[in-house]
């Protein structure tokens, strides 16, 4: 195959091409991104006096431990307290644990800082008393701990730590530890609530993130962050769906909510968290408003959206209203943050192609209102561009595709057709999830992919070089789902897998991470790839203007190797070039037992005006080559 690539680009590369998508399912964010390392710590949303309210902590020995309705709760929004009986007789050590999210990764040295709230009626026990919190390793023994008087005051104490293990434990299964000693007097109890532990954060931001996922992320340049999501924006009902309000503030005052993919989110990773993490990795927000459709199916229409409208113009306001006039704005600055943040996009919903009937109605009366409210800001659509039609008209749709890796590697030229009529796309959610097409959303037994493998990354490759020749009108493009625990997920497969103290980077990741490490800033037209359904080789060319360097990826998806040549219209192309390869055998996956398994490989090509180059089977190449 001859490539010859003109010398004249025909668009920009948008600075936002590569970015992510992130929303807490499979743990992604409690017990994943987000750094709390104690699983149910304020026993959110939970029936009070049931076992499943105390999961997963478990009593010290034979100590009664339960989950209560606190009749003087730490807050109005954690009304629920851990019950420590204390036998009148017990003058031994009484307590429990918890075993963290499916382990707590502990490293020597490394200080974690751990609190907990606790209250026990006036007098109740003797002075002599004593509360510890400690780090047990898996046998028990301790790595770390602090002692401090337990006080009978009534009042709710709060007590404070820095643990520090002595050494690195031999697994992830340790676990926290809470003990009562020499307490003696009638029958009685310590209450507690909030009980957590931090390791240091990504940028020590305070209840921040775990710095090898963040860096992991970090280190893809991504270029916007969309929240909070997916479906974990909508709520089963209207009562559960994501409010802002709720996941800003003291933890204390974070009810917490049922999320939508079975488990409790803290929402400690709430809003001001989201717009720092954007700070931090200078990301833009493409944030979501809840937008009266949820995943039980109820949607809200006309006038009764109003206070949903009401509550996303604070939610706005949150991010760049003015402390002058904005209460969420005087919020934000009361919280550290008086400058407005960056936000060019609000996103109306999720996936609002379920429901037909109402999507009409519900983002006209919605837009219409923000953007009287918001001119600045564009909104985007995210039921389908084919329809129902829409107005105001939509500035941009956010499109989701999952598919197998033959539909990515023969479909990159789905933007090619569309017509240039100012709409914009983001291709907000895409993945290769299944060998089986007809049964993409199945089981692995019937094909679905528990890690990306390197044909599934190859395919959404060649799916990707599609973006780049059609970047006039994809504007964005991020995979989903970004993030999950290898120990409880459920969604696979994931960009990024992640365990108590591991990060496991897919072959996906790499893609991803080759993409946004060689953009460029402008397309270079060469001769198209084949367009056909049976098409296996794809590739696009783009050039560094500021390097003065062309970039060629090439997405390789036969089982056989392509013998490439290129024609380069630079008169002064230098002799060599590198290559960044990823390939494998297709099937091939990282996974937690051969978490390296395949990784890009750099080497050096002969490059010039014109060279070849053989592409491997089933493989993505990145060609960089200097070039005037
Ligand atoms: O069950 S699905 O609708 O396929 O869920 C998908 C689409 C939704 O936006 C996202 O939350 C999820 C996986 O990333």
């Amino acid at each position: 195959t001859t490539v010859t690539v003109s010398a004249t680009a025909s668009h920009a590369i948008p600075s936002t091409l590569w970015g992510m998508m992130f929303e807490d399912i499979s743990h992604s964010g409690d017990g994943g991104l987000y750094a709390e390392l104690i699983q149910n710590r304020a026993f959110q949303q939970v029936a009070p006096d049931t076992a499943a309210a105390l999961d997963p902590w478990v009593p010290l020995g034979d100590s009664q431990i339960s989950v209560v309705a606190d009749s003087v709760p730490l807050s109005s929004a954690l009304p629920n307290s851990l019950a420590l009986t204390v036998p009148a007789a017990s003058a031994t050590e009484i307590g429990f644990a918890n075993p963290g999210y499916f382990g707590i990764g502990l490293v020597k040295g490394t200080a974690y800082s751990a609190s907990l709230n606790y209250r026990v009626a006036a007098g109740a026990i003797s002075k002599q008393a004593s509360l510890t919190i400690s780090l047990l390793d898996q046998n028990n023994k301790t790595l770390a701990a602090f002692t401090t008087p337990l006080r009978a005051s009534g009042k709710w104490t709060e007590v404070t730590a820095s643990l520090v293990p002595s050494h690195t434990p031999p697994s992830n299964n340790n676990s926290f530890a809470v003990t009562v000693t020499n307490a003696r007097g009638a029958e009685s109890q310590v209450n507690f609530a909030l009980l957590s532990l931090f390791p240091p954060t990504f940028k020590g931001r305070a209840n921040g993130m775990r710095p090898d996922i963040a860096e992991t992320l970090a280190a893809n340049k991504p270029a916007f962050w969309r929240f909070p999501g997916g479906n974990n924006l909508e709520g089963q009902t209207v009562a559960t769906r994501w409010q802002w309000n709720n996941t800003v503030g003291p933890l204390k005052d974070r009810p917490g909510r049922v999320g939508d993919w079975g488990y409790v989110n803290t929402d400690g990773l709430g809003l001001l968290e989201y717009l720092h993490w954007c700070e931090d990795l200078d990301m833009e927000p493409y944030m979501a408003v809840w937008d009266g459709y949820t995943l039980g199916g109820t949607n809200i229409t006309g006038a009764a959206l109003d206070p949903y409208i009401a509550q996303a113009i604070d939610q706005i306001n949150f991010v760049i209203g003015d402390p002058a006039t904005s209460a969420p704005a005087a919020l934000r600055a009361s919280l550290g943050h008086p400058e407005p943040f960056t936000l060019h996009y609000v996103e109306i919903g999720n996936e609002d192609f379920f429901d037909d009937e109402t999507v009409a109605n519900r983002w006209n009366t919605i837009v219409t209102n923000l953007s009287a409210t918001f001119p600045q800001l564009t909104f985007m659509a995210t039921s389908l561009s084919s329809g129902p039609v829409l107005t105001p008209t939509p500035k941009v749709y956010d499109v989701h595709v999952y598919s197998s890796p033959t539909y990515f590697a023969t479909n990159s030229f789905l933007y090619d057709s569309v017509e240039r009529n100012g709409t914009h796309y983001f291709e907000g959610e895409y993945a290769a999830i299944s060998t089986n097409d007809s049964n993409l959303f199945g089981t692995p037994a019937e094909g679905r992919l528990l890690f990306p493998t390197v044909a599934s990354a190859v395919g959404e490759a060649a799916f990707m070089t599609g973006f780049e020749r059609n970047a006039d009108i994809v504007f964005s493009a991020s995979y989903a789902p970004l993030l999950g625990s290898v120990n409880d997920s459920q969604w696979t497969p994931n960009l990024v897998g992640f365990d108590a103290s591991n990060v496991y980077k897919s072959t996906s990741y790499y893609v991803q991470n080759l993409f946004a490490n060689n953009k460029g800033d402008e397309y270079l037209p060469s001769t198209l790839p084949s367009n056909s359904s049976t098409a296996t080789l794809l590739w696009s060319v783009t050039r560094s203007t500021a390097n003065k360097e062309v970039i060629i990826k090439i997405s390789n998806n036969a089982a056989t190797t392509e013998e490439m040549k290129f024609v380069l219209p630079f008169k002064d192309v230098s002799s060599t070039g590198s290559a960044t390869v990823l390939t494998g055998p297709a099937t091939a996956s990282n996974t937690p037992d051969a978490p390296d398994a395949i990784v890009p490989v750099t080497s050096r090509i002969k490059t010039g005006t014109t060279f070849e180059y053989t592409a491997p089977a089933v493989s993505f190449s990145v060609l960089v080559v200097s070039a005037h």
